[in-house]
Parts: C-alpha cells; sequence; structure tokens
C-alpha cells in the first residue's frame, strides 16, 4: 500500500464506495472488523516466493476488495503477479504475510481441506483454453464440478460460511437452496441461459471457442459462487467473441456475483465496472481517465438485449 494519502483516482483499489471499513493499521488507527458485504477481501498481503538464491515478491503489501455484482479487471506487465493474486483469491496459494476474507470470513489460515470447501462453496473459474474434458458433452462438463463433490449441489450450500452465515445466500438470481435440485437440471439451465441450450449433448470439440468459452462460464456458476475468477477469459477468442463472452460477464454480475478478471485484452478493461493495476506487486486503482474511452460499452449489455442474439451471434462469429 501507497504512503501516500489516497485520492479518489488513485486509491488502495477497494473499489469506488470503499467506506474505509478496510482501514489497515498502516493508516495508525486500529483494525476494523472485515468487510462484511465484501465477496473478497485482501488485507497487506504479500506473497513472496524464496528459493536458495532469490526471495521474489509476487505481491507486496496489496489491499482489495470486491463487492458482489462487481466486474474487476487487473492488468499489469508480464511477471507483475497477476497470476499471483488470482491464486490467492481462489485460495489456490497462501500469502506469505497479510490477511484474506472470503464473503467477510477469515480464509488467511485455514487448513487444505478447509480452503477447498471454501473454494467450491463460493468460487468459480474460468479460464483461457477452456479446461474442458473433450470427452464429455457439454451438460456433462457443467454438470462436473458437482460430481467431485456430490455434498455441493445439494448441502454444501447449507454448510457454515467462512463468515458464520449459511451460505445459502443467492448470488444467481435464482432459488437460494439448490439441495433438491438435479445436477443435470441445472447444468441444462445455466447453459441455456448462456445461450447453448441447442447445443446441451454436443462435445466440445463441436463447439467454437466461444460456445467453449460459455459452458466453461456456465461450469463456473453450477455450485453458485460468489465469486468468479477468471484468468485471461478472451484471450483464445476473437475480438467479437471476446465481446459475446464479456457481455456474459456483465449479465452475471446483474446476479450479484463478482468477476475478477485477470487480462492483457483492453476489451475486458471496458466492460470491467473498475480496473486495478499491479506493477511489480504494487497493485492501484487505475482512474476512469486511465482507462479506454469507450469505457463505457459494457454497460450496453442488457440483462436481456443480447441473450436472444446469443445464437445469432454463434452463426456470424463462432464458426
Ligand atoms: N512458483 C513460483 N516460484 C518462484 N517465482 C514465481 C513463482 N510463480 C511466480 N513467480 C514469480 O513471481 C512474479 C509474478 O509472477 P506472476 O505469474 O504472478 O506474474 P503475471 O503478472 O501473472 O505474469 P504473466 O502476465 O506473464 O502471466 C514473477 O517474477 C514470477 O517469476
Amino acid at each position: 500500500m501507497s504512503d501516500a494519502d489516497p485520492t479518489p483516482d488513485e486509491s488502495d483499489a477497494n473499489g469506488a464506495d470503499a467506506t474505509g471499513t478496510a482501514e489497515s493499521e498502516h493508516d495508525g488507527y486500529e483494525r476494523e472488523r472485515p468487510c462484511t458485504d465484501c465477496v473478497v477481501e485482501l488485507r497487506g498481503v504479500t506473497k513472496e516466493y524464496r528459493s536458495a538464491s532469490e526471495t521474489v515478491v509476487a505481491l507486496d503489501d496489496v489491499d482489495f476488495t470486491v463487492r458482489p455484482g462487481e466486474f474487476v479487471a487487473v492488468v499489469g506487465p508480464s511477471g507483475s503477479g497477476k497470476s499471483t493474486m488470482l491464486n490467492v483469491l481462489g485460495l489456490l496459494d497462501v500469502p506469505t504475510r497479510g490477511e484474506q476474507y472470503l464473503q467477510g470470513g477469515d480464509v488467511t489460515d485455514l487448513s487444505d481441506e478447509e480452503q477447498t470447501d471454501a473454494r467450491k462453496r463460493a468460487i468459480g473459474f474460468v479460464f483461457q483454453d477452456f479446461h474442458l474434458i473433450p470427452t464429455l458433452t457439454a451438460t456433462e462438463n457443467v454438470e462436473l464440478p458437482t460430481l467431485f463433490d456430490g455434498e455441493i449441489a445439494g448441502t454444501t450450500g447449507r454448510r457454515a460460511a467462512p463468515n458464520g452465515g449459511t451460505g445459502t445466500e443467492a448470488t444467481d438470481g435464482h432459488d437460494t437452496d439448490g439441495a433438491d435440485e438435479d445436477p443435470e437440471a441445472r447444468a441444462r439451465d445455466l447453459l441455456s441461459r448462456v445461450g447453448l441450450g441447442e447445443r446441451l449433448d454436443h462435445d466440445p470439440t463441436q463447439l467454437s471457442g466461444g460456445q467453449k468459452q460459455r459452458v466453461a462460464i456456465a461450469r463456473a456458476l453450477v455450485n453458485r459462487p460468489a465469486l468468479v475468477l477468471a484468468d485471461e477469459p478472451t484471450g483464445n477468442l476473437d475480438r467479437e467473441t471476446g465481446t459475446t463472452i464479456l457481455e456474459e460477464f456483465r449479465r452475471i454480475c446483474e446476479d450479484g456475483v463478482a468477476v475478477v478478471a485477470v487480462t492483457h485484452d483492453d476489451l475486458v478493461t471496458e466492460f470491467a465496472d473498475r480496473t486495478v493495476e499491479l506493477v511489480d506487486g504494487v497493485l492501484r486503482e487505475r482512474a476512469p481517465s486511465e482507462s479506454d474511452e469507450s469505457s463505457s460499452v459494457g454497460f450496453t449489455a442488457s440483462a436481456d438485449g443480447g441473450r436472444e442474439d446469443a445464437d445469432e451471434r454463434d452463426e456470424a462469429t463462432d464458426r
């Protein structure tokens, strides 16, 4: 965190409407309680990779919050710490120092098993190269996370959340309790919602890049996460297809799910609510004036405006 006073244009990456909830001991005040309405919060997070010959500081005293429904882009040069930050946010790696909260609950010192549980309950992942199983249908790929843990589709939602809540909070605008829901029915519903209702039983090899990424998005949503982490989600897609994927992310956000996307693609920053930049592991909020002039483009994507056209767009762009 910078020693300089944060300004509206260069804050500590806690979001435009941060209220000081995350004020840290660096400010000379007593540490306040975690941000209970944040999906995720990093406080003074440092990540070092140590070897015999050197210590690489991949994240340097990072403060970061994301609220429900926010779409945040993370940019920065190669080696600046973006993947490390995504891994920390996704509970795939642990900070060397600092604190981390998920839905207001402290996840800094969880055991591996607790981390896995929290990850399955609250986080979905989307990757540049889709990570679909080629021998499974689109529906089966989406169902997959529910099959790894029989509790996930049903009772996991009732497990204690890190913040002591029930973990049943709706994050996708649908019912709050998936206990009785058939995973296959949910997978089919999600695929329909991302415009793939006609391709439920297709194999990934029969799908275009944009369609594969939409399957991946549906899969990321199957356990009703509060947070979707995306690693270069448009990296393998042409601009037009990338646009349809980013419109999909905006729809997810309208349902209350937070999206954090690491990217080199300016198109992603155009659709994001805000952009943070990592340079040598130091995070700062990018001022709106630093963003693309067309930064409002994402907000033209209405909740229903694009869905009917999705398959038509596929015809035009994905084949
Ligand atoms: N497992 C590791 N062991 C040692 N150093 C690592 C490890 N992972 C990452 N690093 C180093 O940490 C720094 C940040 O790496 P990271 O992969 O997070 O950057 P990045 O911004 O995602 O880069 P890129 O855009 O090229 O993917 C780099 O200096 C990298 O070499």
